[in-house]
């Protein structure tokens, strides 16, 4: 079979979603042991050695509810028991029962069958949290105890007393190991799944700090340096001009100075906010320095970026810094430069800049187009 045709008949058969093809394999793993059981048992028949009427019903009744856990998942039924999806816990129950009523059937070489409850422990590894496995533990040694007693009790010829209590402390000795095994495996395997989520946050964080300034949430100087080469790019197919503007925050050493380095954060992260805020899609900003941003203004002209700049100013005006420290205003000094098709990035950024400076000896708290 090519691998095409595989892999439709596995996608028909288990799905296309990872965890619920994970849960149907298991699922038909534990059918296909029922199924394997139930001929073991009709040899069992064949040989004389089992009783043919109650061995057709163990195998129907078994294969039944095999096949509607099989229907629960496939179908997605199974999502809503959101605390155990696999339905690990039902099917572990329900392994528990069918054993008890196999070991009743089985006649002679009953005692095999004790492993099956066994197998079903083992699939709890994949589900079972340390309590539930240690809990399933307990349900099996009492559930079987219970069956063995009971047939000592009532057909002491069928189940000779001695043999059971061997059997039982077969089984009291196994299924808690078992047990205990299920619960430390599950338990690495939850540490392991909370790593993995820790170092995907870790990464998620790297990826952030990599790009972006931490205390304004802005780009920076690093990221901003990418995103021009990809707007230059750009700009090679539509040829529109590219405004650079550099913003400066006046006198920002005086706020520092005054109110604290803390206040000088927050009038940072204030002014980041109020600039995003007046951005359109495709406009970047960025902390390029100490108290000094650049904004980036794709297909946009001298005299675009200056009205844009202006709002801004007005916006800032408009903030309260109140909060930080009484009568507090906070102003920026601008300069832009354009780039067209033709310029270099970092001539522009520099002509910016100059026009910045001669903003700030021309009286701060203004804009210079250069
Ligand atoms: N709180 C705070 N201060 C910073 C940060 N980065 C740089 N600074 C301060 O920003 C100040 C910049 O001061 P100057 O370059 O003298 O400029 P200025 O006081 O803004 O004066 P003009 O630019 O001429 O208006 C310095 O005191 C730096 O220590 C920061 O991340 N947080």
């Amino acid at each position: 079979m090519n691998r095409a045709v595989f892999t439709s008949w596995a996608d028909a058969l288990l799905g296309t979603d990872r965890n619920q093809r994970v849960r149907m394999t298991q699922a038909l793993v534990a059918s296909g042991i029922y199924a394997a059981l139930s001929v073991i048992v009709g040899l069992g028949v064949l040989l004389g050695l089992v009783e043919p009427r109650p061995a057709a019903a163990l195998a129907v009744t078994v294969l039944g509810v095999s096949a509607v856990f099989l229907a629960l998942i496939r179908s997605g039924a199974n999502l809503r028991f959101a605390s155990d999806p696999a339905l690990t816990q039902a099917q572990g129950f329900f392994c528990v029962l069918a054993a008890c009523a196999c070991y009743v059937v089985a006649g002679p070489f009953r005692g095999a069958i004790l492993m099956t409850v066994m197998i079903g422990q083992v699939f709890g590894i994949f589900a079972l949290t340390p309590r539930q496995a240690r809990r399933m533990a307990t349900l099996g040694v009492t559930a079987l105890g219970i069956t063995m007693t009971a047939g000592a009790f009532w057909d002491p010829v069928r189940f000779p007393p001695r043999i059971e209590l061997l059997n039982f402390l077969l089984i009291v000795l196994m299924l808690p190991i078992i047990g205990w095994l299920t619960g430390t495996l599950s338990a690495i395997r939850n540490k392991l799944r909370q790593q993995k989520v820790q170092l995907e946050n870790a990464l998620q964080q790297n990826r952030l700090l990599a790009t972006q300034d931490e205390l304004t949430g802005l780009s920076n100087r690093r990221h901003m340096t990418t995103l021009l080469v990809a707007e230059r790019g750009r700009q090679q197919r539509n040829r529109m001009p590219i405004s650079m503007v550099l913003m400066d925050i006046d006198h920002f050493k005086r706020i520092n100075d005054g109110c604290g380095h803390q206040a000088g954060d927050q009038v940072l992260q204030i002014f980041a906010d109020v600039i995003t805020h007046g951005l359109r899609t495709g406009d970047a900003l960025a902390r390029w320095g100490g108290e000094e941003f650049l904004l980036m203004l794709p297909n946009t002209t001298a005299e675009d970026a200056l009205i844009c700049v202006e709002r801004m100013r007005g916006q800032l005006a408009a903030r309260s810094f109140e909060h930080i420290a009484p009568k507090l205003t906070v102003t920026f000094s601008a300069g832009i430069g354009v780039c067209t098709v033709d310029d270099r990035t970092d001539a522009i950024i520099e002509r910016a800049d100059r026009a910045m400076y001669r903003a700030k000896t021309a009286g701060r708290n203004r804009t210079v187009v250069a």
